[in-house]
């Protein structure tokens, strides 16, 4: 079996929305990718209405293929600070013509305000490793590992574009999708994350390559790159016009600084990908500045590297879960 589903890019790409079906009849939500998580978690009719703001609800009420796990329930929170929890139901979900006919739906019963403020987003489909679940008394599957069996192979892949729709495929690889070769790089995913070691990066095509192990995790729910901060002070230091400013929390530069470099960070056994300066550009700090917040920010607070959204649509990659590894390709 295989299934494939479109992505859209939200304003300035700060995430990702696909269609997914819940239910019988089928209800419709549009929910955020999440391989930085392993909780598969939507809005509901159980919320209260001070926290909902323009979401689809699930309600499990109106499905008759919704089974309520008695007793069972969630809670998380995210890198970010935002949180949800609430009740659990089993139910038939399809994402891109590939179904999973018991799936854990975690019902939402609370959801931050930073959640209820997303309008547009209506939930997440958390394709980290199981073992990170939060559902109690018994940790959940995710989608993928409810789908991996019946896959023509153990594999999704991420195609995220700059402004543009892409592409969730599920069972395959597409071979049109990619320019060049696949280098595959072992996985460890014991922390539940999809962690990998790069082996270095480079600034600009002048700048030599710089042998420096970088542990990090390939996480499609994380809007921007986060890197150690000797990476982040080279790239910047390239900068004319960069500087970090602490009221923004964060490197800032000129967006139209033509300065800036493009960013290239190894895969394994010389190839390398390519982010385009202007991937770096990540958004204007208020309408009247002409200064970006940069795409590229220190993983100081996090404790290993995030390759976000930022990184990740510069790249088709392959997340192998048969295999506990991570393909990277260029496109
Ligand atoms: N890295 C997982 C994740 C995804 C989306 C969010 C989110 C959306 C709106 C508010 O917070 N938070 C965390």
């Amino acid at each position: 079996d295989r299934g494939s589903v479109q992505n859209s890019p939200k304003s300035y790409d700060v995430e990702y929305l696909m269609p997914v079906s819940l239910g019988t009849p089928a209800q419709q939500l549009n929910l955020d990718l999440d391989t930085g998580s392993s909780d598969f978690w939507v809005f509901s009719t159980l919320l209260k209405e001070s926290m909902i703001n323009g979401q689809t609800l699930y309600d499990p009420n109106a499905s008759t293929t919704a089974d309520k796990m008695e007793g069972y329930s969630w809670k998380i929170t995210y890198g970010d600070q935002s949180y949800s929890s609430g009740d659990v139901y089993v139910d038939t979900v399809t994402i891109g013509d590939l179904t999973v006919s018991t799936q854990a739906v975690e019902a939402a019963r609370e959801v931050s305000e930073e959640f209820t403020a997303d309008s547009d987003n209506d939930g997440l489909v958390g394709l980290g490793f199981g073992i990170i679940n939060t559902v109690m008394p018994y940790k959940q599957k995710t989608f993928f590992e409810k789908a991996m069996p019946g896959l023509d192979s153990p594999v999704f892949t991420a195609d995220l574009k700059s402004g543009a729709p892409g592409r969730y495929n599920f069972g395959y690889i597409d071979d049109g999708a990619y320019t060049g070769n696949i280098t595959y790089v072992p996985v460890n995913s014991s922390d539940g994350f999809w962690s990998w070691v790069s082996p270095g990066f480079q600034v600009g095509t002048t700048g030599s390559f710089n042998n420096t192990r970088i542990h990090g995790i390939a996480d499609t729910g994380t809007t921007l790159l986060l890197l150690p901060e000797g990476v982040c002070e080279a790239f910047y230091g390239r900068i004319a016009s960069a500087k970090y400013d602490a009221s923004q929390g964060g490197y800032t530069f000129e967006c139209n600084d033509s300065t800036t470099p493009d960013f290239y960070f190894g895969t394994g056994n010389g190839q390398m990908i390519r982010i385009p300066g202007s991937y770096l550009a990540y958004s204007k700090i208020d309408t009247s500045s002409l200064r970006c917040f940069g795409g590229m920010q220190s993983d100081s607070g996090v404790g290993f590297t995030i390759w976000g959204d930022i990184a990740l649509k510069a790249a088709f990659i392959v997340f192998d879960q048969g295999s506990e590894r991570l393909g990277w390709a260029e496109k």
